[in-house]
């Protein structure tokens, strides 16, 4: 019997990250210089708070559009602006990663983005099966922003008969019973649940059947799995509840808020 646990909304990033890396070598666990630690002391990168991996996705974001428009260096406060975020949490942030800048030159763009990018397990390919092809799966295999930022699509299911059979996105969409043989086959280390929530869970365990070890679930149900599957739930209403409170606080109380620039806020 394996054993089984159930995932709340808000799974650790850190941890995706290191078992999409697991998938892929011996050698998960991506080591980060621990800020105000010696030199060369290594530590976890389990130590990184998962709302700084969260921005550090967005850092690597911005950064990339940077060297793409040939910059090599970014002071931080031009990167915490870009970003949205304060230049001391920034520099908080990367310095997680042992990247603390040279005063009045600031980071070296490539060297940033490649700090970040081993950190986040991106340094290699996850490939990714999408399960349900209806309005979300549709708009999941057909996204062209996957392939280029690692993550290609390169499965489809659904149990729709109309559907087997016929390219989304370029690829033919095949039946639910053939996830565990098709995910081995291929490799697939990212399970994308678009099903309806009823079939998620089944839906899972054939993805897990599959070797794949990191699930994204987009269906409004919490999901069982074994231990070593991570699991990552997006759940849009949840996210407009949240926005709905901050919209609430606001009307009370604007306090917390740093202003920046022409009047903008970032928080
Ligand atoms: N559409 C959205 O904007 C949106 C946003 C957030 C969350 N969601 C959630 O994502 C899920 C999909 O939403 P949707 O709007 O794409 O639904 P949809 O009805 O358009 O598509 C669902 C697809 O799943 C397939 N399916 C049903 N049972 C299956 C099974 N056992 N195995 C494989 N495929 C199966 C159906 O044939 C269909 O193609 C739902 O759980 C929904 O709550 C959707």
């Amino acid at each position: 019997m394996v054993a089984r646990r159930g995932r709340r909304n808000g799974a650790e990033v850190s941890r995706v990250a290191r078992k999409l890396d697991a998938d892929n070598a011996p050698t998960a666990e991506m080591p980060a210089v621990q800020p105000g630690a010696p030199a060369g002391e290594q530590v976890r990168a389990k130590s990184i708070p998962e709302a700084a991996v969260a921005r550090l996705a967005v850092y690597l974001r911005v950064l990339s559009a940077m060297a793409e428009q040939g910059a090599t260096t970014v002071a931080s406060e031009e990167l915490a602006g870009v970003a949205g975020v304060n230049s001391a949490k920034l520099r908080k942030d990367l310095s997680y990663l042992g990247s603390y800048g040279t005063r009045g030159v600031g980071y070296d763009v490539q060297v940033l983005v490649g700090q970040i990018e081993r950190t986040l397990g991106l340094t290699r390919q996850h490939k990714v099966a999408v399960v349900g092809i209806g309005n979300l799966g549709h708009a999941l295999a057909n996204y062209g922003g996957f392939p280029g930022r690692g993550f290609p699509v390169e499965a489809l299911f659904d149990v729709d008969p109309d559907l087997i059979g016929v390219p989304v996105g370029g690829i033919p969409v095949s039946h639910l019973d053939d996830i565990p043989k098709v995910c081995a086959e291929r490799g697939i280390s990212i399970g994308v649940i678009a099903t309806p929530p009823t079939a998620a869970q089944s839906v899972c365990d054939r993805l897990v059947a599959g070797g794949v070890g990191c699930i994204l679930n987009f269906a409004p149900v919490v999901l069982q799995v074994p231990e070593h599957v991570e699991v990552r739930k997006v759940d849009l209403a949840v996210e407009l509840q949240i926005l709905s409170f901050h919209v609430a606080r606001r009307a009370d109380d604007t306090n917390g808020s740093h202003a920046v620039g022409n009047g903008m806020v970032v928080r």
